[in-house]
């Protein structure tokens, strides 16, 4: 194997500057393109991708990585692996191999099967597809598609660094096969895997990968960490060159993304345990992590460190000084990568031309990254005696770090005073109890009230004209006509199929935080700044790199409105403060917390006007709650207070008489029930239908006291649910809540449906909880 190179990145967005792997991909999906040209629409991007990287200054051997996804990584792993489940054997070719269409139908299903769960990566807003593992999974190694990759890049004159989620990550993250027996779990099959592993890893070094990288993240996490021995033991294996051809086994490369891998209070530890089991190159995440011990650095021998300090996970410009400081402070030859993949952040900041000024100077996208890497690394060369070309790109991080501390709108002195005044009696309602009884009278509800949770669905005809009025066609009075007309519409038929609390349909809404960061001072928008979300999904997050506040009420006339149509209540929709920061590129200057205040006060102020226009019902909706749980138990309850605390500061101003809902989806909240409680809102709505209610018990077990409106059929699917499977959801549900508290709802908000099953879904829930209501309740009235 060639020297580990001083200079390389964890991965790439995969997704192209103009979002070419999507377009490629859908366009084969609707069967307007074949195989073969998906194919080499992949291979152009690859190439641009990598004559991209190599043009930045990428040209060591084994520096660029190949981790080429066209879904996602860890199915690519669970193909390379030949992992199918068993629900899937038929789409198995002749040699096991899963082919393209295979690969595709494990991540969308089909007729007859559900896909692959799909589920967060880690604490970041990224999903990938859950392995299902069982006692009888058979393993393969079947890496010809990622061979076949580094094989052509090689006749290209480029020697890539082929990337899998190594085999510990792959098997924690794994969820039991259908099946399987209780006591099992995936990592029983840990001996099996590495064997598919070991031929795996031959296969790339045939094709001519001089390095192999094997991410191994889920040892930075609180149940991972547990898992370091079998981390050494799978590696002492895959190391071992008695199991290759000889002189042919390539160098490993072993990355820790998103925490401090093993034991917390021993950072470095696991690294040099892995050093010690045959690991040749060892990466430490040292923007999230803790920096490694002196003597564990020493300990890792021959075992190159690559220290991850480039953040692969915000958009910031790194602070070279204090990177070069920390880099000549670990006394080690070190190579210098990112934290993580730079899968997590758009291309390229030049790409953007409507950037307020002089943010772009401030921001580095993957692009500007990988030229930080080689200025890091140049300089770890250098030593003391900077070349003059480093020495101007650090002092040019330096002008624009102080350059940013300095301009206008980043701090705020009215923004400031108001967080700086913030009691605790802004974060406390009255009782309870008080505030239902006040909320019944207010509102008069039948017992198991009915609602949605905000959006209807977002016709083609919605984004046409918003589209149009973005492109100016389309005048503001004209599309202010359309949303009325729209909002007029999704009121009557509410009305029609009978639900209880109305909402407006959110028809102004393009996304539920990108709305609310468009009408709040501190936050910009991209025009390309997509990233990947799931598959061929990109979100594009907006920027949020001031001092935060609300000019003026933005969503009002809409509620006011959709209120003036109905006697019944209309729902404020709102976006919780969390989701706020979790779903945007967050400035990194000051604590979370303090950036939480900041939007929890415009929201508050928005809340007040909603109330003072006479509405009796506001959601701030928090979907993202679960979602930035840190990693580490440690570190959970100090999130938990600021987050919760920051949910009170938007809602605990209005009235005992008010009512306020939450509502949190995509996600088990298991974990955070306390978190959910202390929010103290008067409702919460909460994904459930695919759990069977479990979501119920958890809170009864818990002892939440207020409503509580398990969402009871899935919006994901346009699968019309039946009077009758509501109907037994709601007897599941009523149960453990009791009917005091039982709300009625679908599981999240309707935008991705069509008008049709959503009509025929909301009808079947309402008559199911007219016949609970009648039959269940009738002997008991409350
Ligand atoms: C991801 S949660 C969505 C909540 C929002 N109010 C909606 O209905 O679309
Ligand atoms: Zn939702």
């Amino acid at each position: 194997m060639t020297t580990f190179p001083n200079a390389t990145i964890l991965g790439y967005p995969r997704i192209g500057p103009r979002r070419e792997l999507k377009r490629a991909v859908e366009s084969y999906w609707a069967g307007r393109s074949t195989e073969a040209e998906l194919e080499s629409a992949a291979a152009s991007l690859q190439d641009a991708t990598v004559e991209r990287l190599r043009a930045l200054g990428l040209t060591e051997s084994s520096a660029i990585p190949a981790d080429f996804a066209l879904y996602d990584q860890v199915l690519d792993t669970t193909a390379a692996l030949g992992a199918l489940p068993a629900r899937f054997a038929d789409l198995a070719g002749p040699g096991g191999e899963i082919g393209l269409d295979a690969y595709f139908t494990l991540a969308r299903g089909d007729a007859e099967r559900a896909p692959l769960e799909m589920t967060k990566w880690f604490d970041t807003n990224y999903h990938y597809l859950v392995p299902e593992i069982g006692p009888e999974t058979s393993f393969a190694a079947l890496a010809d598609r990622l061979a076949g990759i580094v094989r052509r890049h090689r006749a290209r004159g480029a020697t890539l660094r082929p990337v899998l989620v190594g085999p510990v990550t792959y098997l924690l993250l794994a969820k039991a096969a259908d099946g399987a027996p209780e006591t099992f779990r995936p990592i029983d099959r840990l001996n099996d895997v590495v064997a598919a592993y070991r031929g795996v890893i031959a296969q790339l070094a045939d094709a001519g990968a001089d390095w192999v990288q094997l991410d191994e993240p889920a040892l930075t996490t609180e149940h991972g960490s547990a898992h370091v021995d079998d981390a050494v033991l799978a590696y002492r294996e895959l190391a071992d060159a008695a199991g290759y051809d000889a002189g042919t086994r390539p160098g490993l490369f072993v990355t820790t993304g998103y925490g401090t891998a093993g034991d917390p209070a021993a950072p470095g530890q696991a690294l040099a345990e892995l050093a010690a089991a045959g690991v040749d190159a060892v990466h430490a995440d040292l923007v999230r992590g803790a920096r490694p011990g002196t003597e564990a650095l020493q300990a890792l021998g021959d075992t190159r460190f690559v220290a991850g300090i480039v953040d692969g996970r915000n958009v910031w410009r790194n602070d070279l000084a204090a990177s070069a400081d920390l880099l000549t402070s670990l006394e080690a030859d070190a190579s210098v990568a990112t934290s993580t993949s730079l899968l997590h952040v758009p291309h390229d900041v030049a790409a953007e031309t409507n950037l307020p000024s002089p943010l772009p100077h401030w921001l580095a996208f993957a692009d500007q990254k990988v030229s930080e890497v080689l200025t890091l690394a140049a300089g770890v060369e250098q030593g003391p005696n900077r070349s003059a070309e480093v020495a101007a790109q650090i002092q040019e991080s330096e002008d624009a770090k102080a350059e940013r501390a300095a301009a206008e709108g980043v701090r705020r002195a009215e923004v400031r005073q108001r967080t700086a005044a913030i009691t605790t009696e802004d974060a406390t309602r009255a009782d309870a109890a008080d505030r239902a009884a006040a909320q019944a009278e207010r509102l008069s509800l039948p017992a198991l009230p009915t609602t949605t949770i905000g959006s209807f669905p977002q016709t083609g005809e919605v984004r046409k004209a918003r589209a149009a009025h973005r492109a100016g066609s389309l005048t503001n009075e004209e599309y202010d006509e359309f949303l009325r007309a729209e909002i007029k519409r999704v009121i009557d038929l509410q009305e029609e199929i009978g639900l209880d609390v109305l909402v407006h349909g959110e028809p102004e809404r393009n996304d539920m935080v990108q709305y609310f960061a468009e009408n709040f001072d501190g936050f910009a928008a991209t025009e390309h700044g997509w990233v990947q979300s799931y598959g061929s999904r990109c979100t594009r997050p907006s920027i949020l790199w001031g001092d935060v506040s609300r000019p003026e009420a933005f969503t009002v006339p809409w509620i006011e409105y959709a209120q003036s149509l109905t006697q019944k209540p209309v729902k404020g929709m709102l976006t919780g403060p969390v989701t706020i920061l979790a779903w945007s590129f967050v400035r990194n200057d000051q604590p979370l917390a303090e950036t939480a205040n900041q939007v929890a006060l415009a929201l508050r102020d928005e809340v007040a006007d909603l109330e003072a226009a006479g509405i009796a019902a506001i959601q701030v909706d928090e979907p993202a709650l679960r979602e930035l749980l840190p990693l580490r138990a440690a570190d959970q309850p100090a999130y938990l207070d600021w987050s919760v605390n920051a949910f009170r500061l938007a809602t605990s101003s209005v009235r005992v008489d008010t009512q306020i809902h939450t509502h949190l989806c995509y996600s088990e909240f298991g974990e955070v029930i306390s978190g959910i409680d202390g929010l103290n809102a008067d409702v919460t709505s909460i994904e459930a239908a695919r759990s069977k209610m479990e979501v119920a018990a958890d809170l009864q077990e818990f002892g939440f006291g207020r409503g509580v409106g398990p969402g009871v059929y899935d919006i994901h699917s346009p699968r019309v649910p039946s009077a009758g499977e509501v109907e037994e959801l709601l007897r599941i549900a009523l149960a453990s809540v009791g009917e005091r508290q039982l709300w009625v709802n679908p599981d999240c908000g309707l935008k991705t449906r069509g008008y049709e099953e959503t009509v025929a879904s909301l009808k079947n829930l309402v008559a199911a909880t007219a016949s609970v209501r009648s039959v269940d309740l009738a002997a008991q009235p409350a």
